[in-house]
């Protein structure tokens, strides 16, 4: 049966598909290759202090529709960073969650922070793209993943200086991030197929993961308590989205997540 995530990545892969007959994936590779050298993410994650929150612009999701309309993502994620948020994530798929490649632009040109491109990324040509668009972080989703384009796409990553967010669900999925050399690993608390958030996931998987690799608990944190929770089991930092674009003032929201996880 055909999962939500397969839908997905049908619908992705023929936007792809358009993008690179206007831009050849030559010209995206030189894109790539001419952009400013991306941040290292990881020196920012492993940095002394609370715990690190990677906040998202999200407009929209399958599971809960329209979230927020978000006019300016640039003003939104200055606001994070402000807020004291260690990097910035942006939805950049559009058939599900609204969101763009300007969106990335918009971003990156207002913080100094790592960025992360949150989509779907099944083809070169999108590692190509993140770091054309100055892309610092890369998801890479290993549900949606066999292990071959895994480390293929987690290679080209690393050879363009960014660095891969490897996203789980399971124990196997922990083993194959592992394999893959992930130093930052993310327990995603939705089941990318069938939608439903279990936060218990994270604790149950956090003591698979080596002490010297990155933990990163994405989805579904709805207040201060739902990080400290994380953090007490293991986590190093936290991904959310929808809490903080709902949430009033964005930049008091992050910085309420990080104090009270204290
Ligand atoms: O809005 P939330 O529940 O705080 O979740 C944020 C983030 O974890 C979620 O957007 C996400 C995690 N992994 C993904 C993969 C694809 C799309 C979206 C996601």
């Amino acid at each position: 049966m055909a999962t939500v995530l397969d839908d997905i990545i049908l619908g992705v892969r023929e936007d792809l598909e358009d993008r690179k007959r206007h831009i050849s994936a030559r010209e995206i590779a030189t894109q790539a290759a001419a952009a400013a050298p991306a941040i290292d993410a990881l020196t920012a994650f492993r940095a002394d202090g609370p715990v690190k929150v990677i906040s998202e612009v999200k407009r929209r999701s399958p599971s809960k529709g329209d979230l927020a309309e978000i006019p300016d993502p640039a003003e939104l994620a200055a606001a994070y960073e402000q807020g004291g948020a260690t990097a910035i994530s942006v939805l950049t798929e559009q058939r599900r969650f609204g969101g763009s490649l300007a969106d990335l632009d918009a971003v990156r040109a207002s913080v100094r922070i790592p960025v992360l491109r949150k989509d779907f990324m099944v083809d070169h040509y999108q590692v190509d793209e993140a770091r054309a668009h100055g892309a610092d972080i890369i998801l890479l989703i290993v549900a949606a993943l066999d292990d071959t384009l895994l480390r293929d796409l987690f290679q080209h990553a690393t050879d363009l200086g960014m660095t891969a967010l490897v996203e789980t669900h399971d124990e196997a999925e922990i083993d194959r991030a592992l394999a893959a050399d992930a130093q930052l690993i993310g327990v995603n608390a939705r089941n990318l197929k069938t939608l439903d958030v279990d936060r218990g996931v994270f604790a149950r998987l956090a003591p698979r993961v080596p002490a010297d690799r990155i933990r990163v608990a994405e989805s579904g944190i709805r207040n201060p308590q739902d990080v400290a929770d994380y953090v007490a089991a293991g986590a190093n930092a936290v991904l959310v989205g929808e809490a903080l674009v709902t949430g009033g003032d964005p930049r008091a929201a992050v910085r309420t997540m990080i104090e009270g996880s204290r």
